[in-house]
């Protein structure tokens, strides 16, 4: 076994199995203690919350919960490796958000046949959270999944691999196309993968000034194009009117390549042939669509990134699902709209041009020295700035576009 799957066994066995628990919030020593946590005193919220719903983030744990929910159908790169061996994924999620946003967080493992049992299963259990986050759940189920869940739902129902993703993908690649001094309207997209992280992705980049015309998808069968029958309605919107049909057909000279599917996909020649100054973003966890050191030793021009927290930019939805979830629970937000994930895009990238506190250095004992440039285009997790500027962000954004019940920002430390 290598060193670092015994470790993260280790890590995740011991002293206790997991990575979370549960902890009180107040005292349940005496006698009296109990008679107002438990019978008689809990009657009282029970009447309070039953006269008025909104009584709910008064009296309970609700406005500062939020549920990972996911069936396992596409854990990470690994695949439908079903719902009880993501739980170890979900646990993470949980850690994240608890450890980055102090929001508390609980995993769901649901196992069901059809999406509607899913969606049933999620919409009767929504009301006990202040949001819901869905998670590892693989195309195209989850569009139908999600868009019926933000109808049925009265809180903020948002699928992080595709919504967190394509906001960090989103950061990145406007900071990594400026250090290379390129135009995202000009610029050639390639996107390994046509799911829900490269769908989302794509959409967001779109809607960040990218060219569809100058977007090339592909999935297992290779470049997504109008002549193909096979398409479902989401890859169909990315549908290029063209003759080319491989990788290697699509990469001659491509700005980009963003991977979202699978490991080692695209090799040494490929990304010889890309444009000057191209930048890859190898986001597939694990293991990456290439490996940095192949990449690297390729050409010297390149900006490269990955999901991982081992190597230089970390294109991961980590930077974004604790921190919108807090601006938009802070607001009582009813759900996650454009406006807030565009604010989220814009105050990521925004944090990746300021100086960097020693905290995150001493977090990354092997690096010496962190700012903006081809090695450091989005923040690292450990940013404690990531939290009041993303999260103010996104609150504002709330307010502004009328989703937000509080109409007032909480006070963020800085
Ligand atoms: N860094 C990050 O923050 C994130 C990374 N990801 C990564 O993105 C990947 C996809 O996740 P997700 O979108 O949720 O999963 P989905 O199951 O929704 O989509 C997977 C897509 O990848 C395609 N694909 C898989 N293998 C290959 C291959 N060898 N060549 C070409 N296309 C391939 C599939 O093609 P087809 O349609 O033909 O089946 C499908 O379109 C995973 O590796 C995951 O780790 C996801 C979210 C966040
Ligand atoms: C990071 C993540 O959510 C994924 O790879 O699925
Ligand atoms: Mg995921």
């Amino acid at each position: 076994m290598s060193d670092i799957r015994q470790q993260a066994l280790d890590y995740h066995e011991f002293p206790i199995p997991g990575k979370t628990a549960v902890c009180l919030t107040k005292p349940a020593e005496t006698s009296h203690d109990l008679a107002l946590a438990y019978s008689p005193g809990v009657a009282e919220p029970v009447r309070e919350i039953a006269a008025n719903p909104d009584n709910a983030y008064r009296y309970t744990n609700k406005g500062n919960t939020v549920a990972v929910i996911t069936n396992g159908t596409a854990i990470l790169g690994l695949g439908n490796l079903g719902p009880l061996a993501s739980k170890p994924v979900m646990e993470g999620k949980a850690l994240l958000f608890k450890h980055f946003a102090n929001i508390d967080s609980t995993d769901i493992e649901i196992t069901h046949n059809t999406p509607e049992e899913f969606i049933n299963t999620v919409a009767a259990i929504a009301d006990t959270f202040g949001g819901i986050n869905l998670e590892d759940i693989k195309a195209p189920e989850c569009f139908v999944i999600e868009r019926e869940l933000i109808a049925r739902c009265k809180v903020p129902v948002f699928h992080d691999d595709q919504h967190g993703t394509a906001i960090v993908t989103a950061a990145g690649m406007i900071n990594a196309l400026e250090i290379q001094g390129k135009l995202i309207s000009d610029a050639t997209f390639v996107c390994m993968g046509a799911g829900a992280a490269a769908i989302a992705c794509m959409t967001m980049l779109v809607k960040c000034g990218a060219n569809r015309a100058n977007i090339y998808m592909l999935d297992t069968k290779g470049v997504i194009h109008s002549g193909r029958t096979d398409l479902n309605e989401y890859k169909a919107l990315f549908a290029n009117d063209t003759d080319k049909r491989t990788l290697l057909d699509v990469i001659k000279g491509a700005d980009v390549f963003l991977g979202l599917s699978g490991p080692d996909v695209i090799g040494a020649e490929e990304v010889a042939l890309m444009a000057d100054k191209p930048v890859i973003f190898a986001c597939s966890n694990p293991d990456p669509e290439i490996k940095p050191a192949l990449a690297h030793a390729t050409r010297s021009d390149l900006i490269m990134g990955t999901g991982r927290s081992d190597y230089p930019n970390q294109v991961n939805n980590v930077l974004c699902f604790p921190f919108i979830f807090r601006g938009a629970l802070d607001v009582r937000a009813s759900c996650i709209n454009d406006e807030m994930k565009i604010a989220a895009v814009h105050a990521i990238a925004a944090l990746a041009k300021e100086p960097v506190p020693a905290s995150v250095l001493k977090a990354y004992p092997n690096v010496s020295s962190l700012s903006f440039g081809p090695e450091y285009v989005l923040p690292k997790p450990m940013d404690p700035r990531l939290l009041p500027n993303v999260a103010r962000a996104v609150a504002q954004a709330a307010i502004d576009s009328g989703v937000a019940a509080i109409p007032t920002l909480p006070q963020y430390a800085d």
